[in-house]
């Protein structure tokens, strides 16, 4: 970023009032009788209903529009372990999303904790009072402990949104992104730098959605993950192969795709220049991605290329999941997010980008048309329509699968935030 623009983001936090969040109240409070039902005496009447049944705390509380985004600042975007204070700006960027997107209201908690089981307690023990819990930006391999332990203890859907947020906006733009250069996942050679959270939940779900377990080379600082290494944690040892290939050099000449959830500028032109006809390249690094647009283009006309940035063609970011996907698990009560919720997620995605572009869209970015191609391989996070298709599929699939507690939503579809609360 230019200076200039480093400054306008900060005066952007800082002004008019510090911070991108407020709370907002729902009742009146202009005279002693709406005092007097908001506080003592009438406070009361709805503690002693949810003291006999704490489902009534959905009745009488905001916890089922509620999520919390809960970090320990040890993986922020790829700044690395600045700690959980220095983790904030990007917690409250998440709740302004949940809100703008999906009417969620959001909580952001930065816990100071010394180990991933003080982590996991101090989460466990607060976390009736919310609805869901969307866990960012905590390193792995930390992360998978500590969401395995809150998903047992709590009865609200736990999900790390690096690792599964990820995974389902990386696997309907790559689906996307092949079937435009003519290739299938099944058959695509993909290297994927990075074997953290959003990396290994990456592969995971690009293996459930069908890619090869060996066509593909997973790297972390000391290259590729193989099975003759000795040094692999339990989450990479699902990814070593049986190669004699070392460096990035050697697993990206010829690769159909390249995923990067890594590090700044770590593909150079060079290396991309080595890959299959029209590459894949996911460069999904934030702020700066493993290769900026601006290299890769000039390097390959044929490279079918995004980033998790806002202001380049092809957002690959989990700002197109996790609101809508929290906003479907919400609305039918799930007691998870599950498989079968985010294969549908993916799909209600992949779908949508193949639908003409609203006229609003095209204004928010300021262009004459937008359609699929290797410009536009996912719907961007302006196009309202999001809401209501991948809400509705993932309550679906919550509901089909036996996790809702309540049925799919009459108030569907929802053309709108403002419709979020029903009639
Ligand atoms: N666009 C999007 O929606 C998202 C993007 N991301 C991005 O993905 C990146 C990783 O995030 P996350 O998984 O949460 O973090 P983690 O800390 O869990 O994982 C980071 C991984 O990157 C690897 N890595 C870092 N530097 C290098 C390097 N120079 N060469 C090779 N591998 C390297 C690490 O290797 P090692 O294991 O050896 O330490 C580790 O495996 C970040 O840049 C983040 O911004 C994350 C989530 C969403
Ligand atoms: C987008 C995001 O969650 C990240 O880069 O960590
Ligand atoms: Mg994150």
């Amino acid at each position: 970023m230019t200076d200039a623009k480093k400054q306008a983001a900060l005066d952007y936090h800082a002004h008019p009032i510090p911070g991108k969040l407020s709370v907002e109240l729902t009742k009146p409070t202009a005279s002693a009788k709406d005092l007097a039902l908001a506080y003592s005496p009438g406070v009361a009447e709805p503690c002693r209903e949810i003291a006999k049944d704490v489902e009534n705390a959905y009745l009488y509380t905001g916890k089922g529009n509620l999520v919390a985004v809960i970090s320990d600042g040890s993986a922020i975007l790829g700044l690395g372990n600045l700690g959980p204070l220095a983790s904030k700006p990007v917690m409250e960027g998440k709740g302004v999303l949940f809100k703008r997107f999906a009417g969620i209201n959001s909580v952001d908690l930065e816990v100071d904790a010394e180990s991933p089981q003080a982590f996991i307690d101090t989460v466990a023990r607060v976390a009736i009072t919310w609805g869901g819990i969307n866990l960012e930006d905590i390193k792995a391999p930390e992360c998978f402990e500590i969401e395995r332990a809150l998903v047992e203890r709590c009865n609200i859907p736990v999900f790390h949104d690096d690792q599964h947020g990820t995974a389902i906006v990386t696997a309907a733009g790559m689906l996307n992104a092949l079937d435009i250069a003519g290739k299938s996942l099944d058959e695509a050679r993909i290297v994927c730098l990075g074997a953290g959270a959003a990396a290994i939940a990456c592969m995971k779900l690009l293996v459930a959605c069908g890619a090869k377990a060996e066509n593909l080379f997973m790297l972390d600082r000391k290259g590729v993950i193989h099975s003759g290494r000795d040094d692999l944690n339990q989450y990479k040892a699902m990814f070593a192969t049986e190669t004699d290939k070392r460096t990035l050099d050697d697993a990206i000449e010829g690769a159909d795709v390249f995923l990067g959830l890594s590090g700044p500028n770590l593909l150079s032109a060079e290396q991309l220049k080595t890959m299959a006809a029209n590459p894949v390249v996911f460069a999904c690094s934030n702020p700066d991605p493993e290769i900026h647009p601006d290299v890769a283009n000039a390097a390959r006309d044929d490279v079918i290329m995004a980033t998790g940035r806002s202001d380049y063609p092809n957002q690959v970011n989990n700002v197109l999941g996790f609101p809508f996907i929290f906003r479907g698990a919400l609305d039918v009560r799930a007691t998870a997010i599950n498989e079968e919720m985010k294969v549908a997620a993916v799909h209600a995605l992949k779908d949508l980008a193949r639908e003409p572009v609203p006229q609003y869209v095209l204004d928010a970015y300021e262009l004459d048309a937008l359609e699929f191609g290797r410009g536009y391989i996912l719907p961007t996070p302006l196009d309202a329509r999001l809401l209501d298709r991948v809400s509705a599929a993932v309550a679906q699939a919550a509901v089909d699968s036996g996790v809702a507690r309540k049925p799919f939503p009459s108030h569907y579809p929802l053309n709108g935030v403002d419709e979020v609360y029903g009639g």
